[in-house]
């Protein structure tokens, strides 16, 4: 089991390291993995009604054998949903998922997908989200892909503050998402939640952190007496900035690298800074592109 965890402004306590079910799973059985992920030590699981596998994620979780009381279920309401689809679209992921509450229902995305398609009044869903929140069905609720601007709309009438806005946060976006993340932590303490953390390795290999990463692996790998890669480090580096981790994989031997790295030694602060500085070196943006590139620098 990971043993990082973060509070939230509820109260509640989230493990720090989520397991994934979109990206590489969008759209397929997810059953095995999320077993297998449940099986390496992983109680976090992240699903979204995009990601058009919740009936496999519930799947998973039952060949794990895993108590629902030992689990942290996160669904996410589809992008362009309307006010008026939240409820029967959070009813038809109960039913999915297999469960009578989530611990974490997130608005997956604050714009429609698609230029032209309605766009959501974000005061009016989050009320909805509300609504499911007041009646315990979602122990806790969150946004995802919220920039400042999105977060402004909801706070003023909002009852409940999000707990949660999951982003894109690694070094090479960190110059731009930081300020939504301070942002959130100076109106409510929102928790920011990172995905696509190892994009540095995975999808821009080569950048000017490569060197930086490794320095830093080789360091680590010294003081614990046992080999620590470089995504160990990005996600070292994303938990101690205070932010929740999703990530994914359908290999064992990373899963159990991936919560492990809550047992590493920390980065030291100029180690962490030297990371942000040499990461705005270089901005690169993988998901949700609509929503951001248009405050983004180039
Ligand atoms: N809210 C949102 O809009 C989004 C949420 N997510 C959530 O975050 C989860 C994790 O997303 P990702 O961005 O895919 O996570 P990630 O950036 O942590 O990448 C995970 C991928 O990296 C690979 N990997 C790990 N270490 C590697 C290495 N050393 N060399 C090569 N490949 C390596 C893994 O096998 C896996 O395919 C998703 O499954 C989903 O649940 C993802 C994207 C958007
Ligand atoms: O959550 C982010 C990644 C993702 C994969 N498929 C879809 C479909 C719609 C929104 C987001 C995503």
């Amino acid at each position: 089991m990971s043993s990082v965890s973060f509070t939230l402004n509820d109260g509640t306590i989230v493990p720090g390291i989520g397991f994934g079910t979109g990206t590489a799973l969008f759209g397929k059985d997810c059953a095995g993995q999320v077993k297998q992920a449940i099986d390496a030590g992983f109680v976090h699981l992240d699903g979204a009604q995009a990601y058009n596998n919740e009936e496999s994620l519930s799947e998973g979780i039952k060949l794990s054998g895993k108590p629902r009381s030992e689990l942290f279920i996160v669904t996410k309401l589809r992008p362009g949903a309307l006010a008026e689809h939240v409820k029967p679209a959070f009813d038809a992921s109960l039913k999915k998922l297999g469960v009578d509450f989530v611990d974490l229902f997130l608005v997956h995305c604050p714009i429609a997908m698609k230029a032209g398609d309605p766009q959501p009044d974000l005061p009016e869903v989050w009320h909805e989200v509300e609504a499911i929140h007041a009646q315990g069905l979602a122990k806790s609720i969150g946004v995802s892909n919220f920039r400042i601007p999105h977060l402004q709309a909801i706070l003023p009438t909002a009852k409940v503050i999000p707990s949660v806005n999951q982003l894109e946060i690694h070094p090479y976006v960190w110059k731009t998402v930081e300020p939504i993340v301070k942002f959130g932590v100076e109106n409510g303490n929102i928790t920011a939640a990172s995905y696509g953390g190892l994009t540095p390795i995975v999808r821009a290999a080569g950048g000017p952190l490569d060197p930086v990463l490794a320095t830093v692996a080789e360091r680590l790998t010294k003081e614990f007496g046992k080999p620590v890669s470089t995504g160990q480090v990005l996600s070292k580096w994303v938990l101690q900035k205070k932010i929740i981790l999703v990530t994914t994989s359908s290999k064992e031997e990373r899963l159990r690298e991936y919560l492990q790295t809550a047992e590493l030694p920390d980065l030291t602060e100029a180690e962490i800074a030297e990371i942000d500085t040499v990461g705005a070196k270089l901005h690169k943006r993988v998901f949700m592109k609509h929503v951001f590139d248009d405050t983004d620098p180039q």
